[in-house]
């Protein structure tokens, strides 16, 4: 890992805050659509938005051209998208006689779009760093939330003169999970691919299913979450209890003093840290569900909870959310638009990770949360689940406790996304760098790695960078 530090002052031009509305041909456009929101949608209300950044590289792109052809595809092709994803044109709202938020998209409504022009350095932001988290920041755009209304998502399109260009993208997490959005953005991809048909259906793995009623949980959840999301407002006013504003206080603050990195674990690294822990484990490792998940995880979070040090005393918590849609009985379709998701967490001490066999420690660990889920109901225990994280995350912004969860998964294929300019340079997500989060993604080579993406103070990534190589 270079370990040469980067941190420029990048300058950035916005061009234009546009909306890009479904196209009006489409019939659906110009009528209502809404969609209530489940429990698991309720859960995420609001935790900070998950933005997204897609680097393309194409050396010698002028802004002509961008302005010209790239600029005008791109929109095309994203209104055109939208007509199958009308929710992602409208907003969250909370009409006074409903019981809670719904999602509603009215004809004329949009996504913001911001078209910018950056003299950042595209090799430095879409390389494996190290550089500023902040450095990134000019790049993703804001989702417009207030008291009333929610943005379900939002656009940003930064060219790079003669480097290649961005896509930016935040979604709001009560609208739509990781596996909904990556599939959105493929949607997006695939019809500008094609040369943006007017009319023309999207293949079947990329169509979204609404239909609500397929996700079922214990009674009364949703009410249950929304409360307690009320309750933790802090206010008394109904107007500030419901308002549909978020402030990134649920997740912790946004980076000031971070800085990112990407390390891949490669396929052959798998195979060593399979050889390494099997032996140690007992009945060697029979019963240890040794996915490649596993393994990332675990060896990261030992690695992470080792770069921080310090006390054996402390509190780590290590979690991760699991996609519900394979678990729930009956499955859901994988199209299924919105949030099935469940987190998953567990509470450990530092000392289990800083000891000699902290890698197997953690491995066990994880094996057994991922076990869980599929040895028992998918669903359990998320009654408690919302006000168990509301602690966890007190305990963090108190400093009392390190969090390391995931965004994203490399199942997600995120270097497939070709607009019809190739495949991603880099795909990075942004807002690691609120949450405590790692990122996960596939290596864009194909060859079998992980991807892990981390914001960390400068001090503990130095660590993490030398411990990485070396730390089992
Ligand atoms: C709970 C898990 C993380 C556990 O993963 P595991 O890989 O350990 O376990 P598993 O039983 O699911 O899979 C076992 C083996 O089958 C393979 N496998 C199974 N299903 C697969 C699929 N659909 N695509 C590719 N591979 C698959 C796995 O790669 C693994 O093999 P091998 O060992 O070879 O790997 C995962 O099941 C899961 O739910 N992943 C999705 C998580 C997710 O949606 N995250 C985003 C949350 S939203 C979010 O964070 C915000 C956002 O992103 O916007």
């Amino acid at each position: 890992m270079d370990m040469v530090f980067h941190n420029q002052r990048n300058r950035m031009e916005i061009l234009e805050v546009t909306q890009v509305a479904p196209t009006s041909n489409s019939q659906e456009s110009t009528t209502e659509f809404r969609l209530p929101l489940t429990f698991c949608d309720i859960f995420w209300f609001k935790f900070p938005p998950v933005e997204r950044l897609f680097f393309y590289q194409l050396d010698e792109l002028t802004p002509a051209c961008f302005n010209s052809v790239i600029l005008p595809k791109l929109k095309r092709s994203l209104s055109l998208t939208l007509d199958h994803y009308l929710p992602l044109a409208g907003n969250l709202k909370w009409p006074p006689n409903e019981p809670k938020p719904i999602i509603l998209y009215t004809p004329n409504d949009g996504v913001s779009l911001t078209v910018a022009h950056s003299d950042a350095d595209f090799n430095i932001l879409s390389s494996d760093g190290v550089y500023d988290a902040s450095e990134l920041h000019p790049l993703k755009p804001d989702l417009v939330t207030s008291d009333v209304s929610a943005s379900a998502i939002a656009v940003q399109l930064t060219l790079f003169p003669n480097k290649g260009f961005c896509i930016g993208i935040t979604a709001h997490h009560a609208v739509l999970d990781g596996q909904t959005t990556t599939m959105f953005i493929k949607s997006w991809a695939y019809i500008c691919k094609q040369g943006n048909e007017e009319n023309s259906p999207l293949p079947p793995e990329l169509t979204p299913f609404f239909d609500r009623s397929v996700v079922k949980g214990p009674d009364g959840l949703d009410m249950l979450y929304l409360n307690q999301w009320l309750a933790s407002s802090g206010s008394d006013s109904d107007t500030s209890k419901k308002s549909l504003k978020i402030t990134t206080s649920a997740g912790g603050g946004a980076a000031s003093d971070l800085v990112r990195a990407t390390f891949e674990i490669t396929r052959e690294d798998f195979k060593k840290l399979r050889e390494r822990v099997l032996p140690k484990l007992p009945d060697s490792g029979k019963e240890v569900h040794l996915s490649t998940f596993v393994l990332s995880f675990a060896y990261v979070t030992t690695c992470m909870v080792k770069a921080r040090g310090g006390d054996g005393d402390r509190k780590v918590a290590f979690a991760f959310t699991a996609d519900c849609r394979p678990r729930l009985n009956p499955p859901v379709s994988q199209n299924y638009f919105g949030n099935c998701n469940r987190p998953k967490f567990e509470v450990a001490k530092a000392r289990d990770f800083l000891d000699e066999n902290g890698f197997v420690f953690a491995v066990q660990k994880a094996s057994g949360m991922v076990k869980a889920l599929m040895e028992r109901w998918v669903l359990e225990g998320m009654e408690k689940i919302l006000s168990d994280c509301f602690d966890v995350l007190k305990e963090a912004s108190e400093s009392k406790l390190q969090i390391i969860s995931v965004a994203g998964s490399p199942r997600f294929g995120v270097y497939g996304t070709d607009f019809g300019w190739g495949k991603p340079h880099k795909v990075v997500i942004v807002s690691i760098d609120k949450s405590g989060a790692i990122s996960m993604a596939e290596s864009r080579d194909g060859s079998g790695g992980i991807e892990i993406g981390l914001a960390l103070h400068k001090h503990e990534m130095n660590n993490f960078s030398w411990l990485f190589p070396r730390c089992v």
